[in-house]
């Protein structure tokens, strides 16, 4: 007997792009850090291994990497991700990143899911139930996101291939006022892949929460 109470998981169905700017030029707002820890470098590779083994953890269908480093190319390769170069050129009034994702998405269809790549605190288990919840939007609306912590960024936006990303300063409003569907508006669940890291703040509450291990072991170890 089916159970028709029971929805499939969206996460199989799911391409999840993230983007990667060069390690050396990464995290200018990610400053002091503590000077044993002064690598900036280090960290987002430590807080993009903890993004991604979540993310595989989460069982979607694909991980597509997009990055002009190929330090990233080869850490995405191990968690078997896709990798994609930068695009050699982008459209007028695009900016550099939202290029890099919708690069990294174009080759695929179904559902894309733009999330942040330095997410050191995020569980499996809140992106599957963001995907789940986006899809269900995805009904009627042409994309859902989760807003970052201090709910002015975006941390994940779940959209069919056609919509374009809006990532960058004050991107929830842009994608709300792009018709995308807020997850969770309330701010009551997700704590975790809500915390990108841009700033030492931003580092002291994702310790809080619990940094992944990689991530933990590089800073606390
Ligand atoms: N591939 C690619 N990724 C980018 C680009 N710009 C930003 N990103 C990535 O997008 C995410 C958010 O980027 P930003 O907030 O602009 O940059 P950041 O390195 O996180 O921090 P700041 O230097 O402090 O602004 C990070 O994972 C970046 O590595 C880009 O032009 N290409
Ligand atoms: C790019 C974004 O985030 P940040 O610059 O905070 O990493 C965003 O929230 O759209």
């Amino acid at each position: 007997m089916v159970d028709m109470g029971v929805r499939p998981s969206a996460a199989p169905e799911t391409t999840v792009v993230l983007a990667v700017k060069a390690l050396d030029d990464a995290k200018s707002r990610l400053r002091p850090l503590p000077p044993a820890h002064d690598d900036r470098p280090a960290l987002v590779v430590a807080m993009l291994t903890d993004t991604l083994t979540a993310v595989v953890a989460a069982g979607p269908r694909r991980i597509v990497v997009v990055s002009p480093d190929v330090r990233v190319h080869t850490i995405a390769s191990d968690f078997g991700a896709v990798t994609v170069d930068e695009p050699t050129s982008r459209p007028a009034g695009w900016t550099a990143l939202n290029a890099a994702l919708a690069h990294g998405a174009a080759a695929f269809d179904g559902p894309i899911a733009y999330l942040q790549a330095d997410l050191p605190a995020m569980r499996a288990r809140s992106l599957q139930e963001a995907l789940d919840e986006a899809a269900d939007e995805l009904v009627d609306a042409p994309a859902a996101f989760v807003s970052d912590r201090a709910g002015t960024g975006t941390a994940l936006l779940v959209a069919g291939p056609s919509f374009r990303p809006l990532f960058g300063v004050g991107s929830a409003a842009a994608h709300r006022a792009a018709a995308a569907v807020e997850l969770d508006p309330d701010h009551s669940r997700w704590p975790d892949l809500r915390t990108d890291i841009d700033t030492p703040d931003d580092l002291a509450a994702a310790r809080v929460l619990g940094l992944g291990g990689t991530t933990s072991q590089l800073l606390l170890g």
